[in-house]
């Protein structure tokens, strides 16, 4: 742990050093070279070794390829994951999304591997790119990388989450990104007419869930090719999950539960870590509930503490241990758990997960 709070130091000193500004978009990086402009999670153009990991003077180290990679879901806790496991002293993080199966493959794998932390053999590397889950072609991509490497496929890490709470926070995080008139959201006016639009137009143009989930899947390219639609479709995790599954065993895929994550992170950092094979470092007396932030930060060194970005928790907080929920009608909320419903079962009958999170979102109201 001592050593991963110095490269913790020494990074945080480096992009405090660099920051010059900060934006909703991105931080401004000043380096010896020209200004880089920097989205918040993307990776340096040009990365060097401080922002990416640790010197690569270190004995023994070299790029690669991750032995973790998280997959996803957007919007679920992604970035609280990533940020608690990089205090693990046997995992290096990449810092950034490198976003390499979906958007950069044609770049090769020296690309990514320069984006990716530097590492000794008796270490772990983990990236996540939030997109990769809903990105068809990725399993084949890495399948096909990690096997030119001569190396085993990696374990994946899927985060997940209340998909109302998901839809939510991406849709708003859309509007605060592109503004209120323009973009998908543009058109409308909150969140409730929103998803008053997405609801009727997914009627239009599939069958009712109630007639399964299958005929319902066949429809979802079409779906998401509508993007203003993904804010809702991106929520239904089974269908996404059970394309991996074609590629990777499941025992090679670790869930978290992603609502848990806010509110009992050690416990939820102690399952993954065992899931993950890793010894377990990272546990409840890791983490203090910063109340004036709403959520639990990491402690180091027994004084210090270390929170995520402000850009992380901007629609959801955690008050009496229980996340609060967004403010929604009943109306929609009933149309949105109505919807989401046969997607969430069908999650726990793949997975063969008693997810205490699905259990719990099946059961939000029991009389109904
Ligand atoms: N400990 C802690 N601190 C701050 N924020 C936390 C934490 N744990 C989970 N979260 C929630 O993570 C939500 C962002 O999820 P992701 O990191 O997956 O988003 S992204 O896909 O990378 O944009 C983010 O959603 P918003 O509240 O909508 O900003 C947070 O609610």
């Amino acid at each position: 742990m001592r050593r991963k709070i110095v490269g913790a130091i020494i990074t945080v000193s480096a992009i405090t050093f660099a920051i010059l500004g900060y934006s909703n978009m991105g931080y401004t990086v000043k380096s010896s070279n020209p200004v880089i402009k920097v989205a918040v999670d993307g990776c340096l153009r040009t990365p060097t070794s401080t922002m990416l990991g640790y010197s690569p003077t270190r004995k023994g180290v070299r790029k690669r390829l991750p032995h973790i990679i998280g997959i996803g879901s957007k919007k679920c806790g992604t970035g609280a994951f990533r940020h608690f496991l990089r205090f693990h002293s046997k995992v290096q993080v990449s810092l950034c999304e490198p976003h390499f199966f979906d958007d950069s493959y044609n770049k090769g794998t020296e690309y990514y591997k320069s984006l990716l932390p530097w590492s000794n053999t008796s270490e772990y590397t983990f990236e996540k790119t939030p997109k990769y889950i809903v990105t068809g072609g990725v399993p084949k991509r890495i399948i096909s990388t990690y096997e030119k490497e001569g190396l085993p496929t990696p374990k994946f890490v899927l985060v997940v989450c209340d998909p109302v709470q998901r839809a939510f926070s991406d849709f708003s995080k859309a509007k605060r990104n592109t503004g209120y008139k323009t973009g998908v959201v543009g058109q409308f006016q909150n969140f409730e007419e929103y998803v008053e639009y997405a609801l009727n137009k997914i009627r239009t143009l599939a069958p009712p869930v109630t007639e399964g989930v299958h005929a319902f899947y066949s429809h979802m390219k079409e779906l998401e090719s509508k993007i203003e639609l993904r804010f809702l479709t991106r929520g239904i995790y089974s269908y996404f999950l059970e394309n991996w599954y074609q590629y990777f065993p499941r025992k090679d895929f670790v869930i978290v539960d992603g609502d848990r994550l806010l509110t009992e992170p050690g416990e939820v950092m102690v399952k993954a870590q065992e899931q993950l094979g890793l010894e377990v470092e990272i546990g409840p007396e890791n983490f203090i509930f910063n109340r004036e932030k709403g959520f639990y930060c990491i402690k180091y060194n027994n004084t210090n503490t270390s929170c995520l970005s402000p850009a992380k928790g901007r629609t959801r907080t955690v008050k009496n241990g229980t996340v609060l929920q967004p403010k929604l009608s009943k109306e929609t909320r009933r149309r949105l758990d109505e919807f989401y419903r046969p997607f969430l079962e069908r999650f726990t009958h793949v997975t063969s997960a008693k997810a205490n999170w699905v259990q719990r979102l099946l059961h939000i109201d029991p009389s109904r």
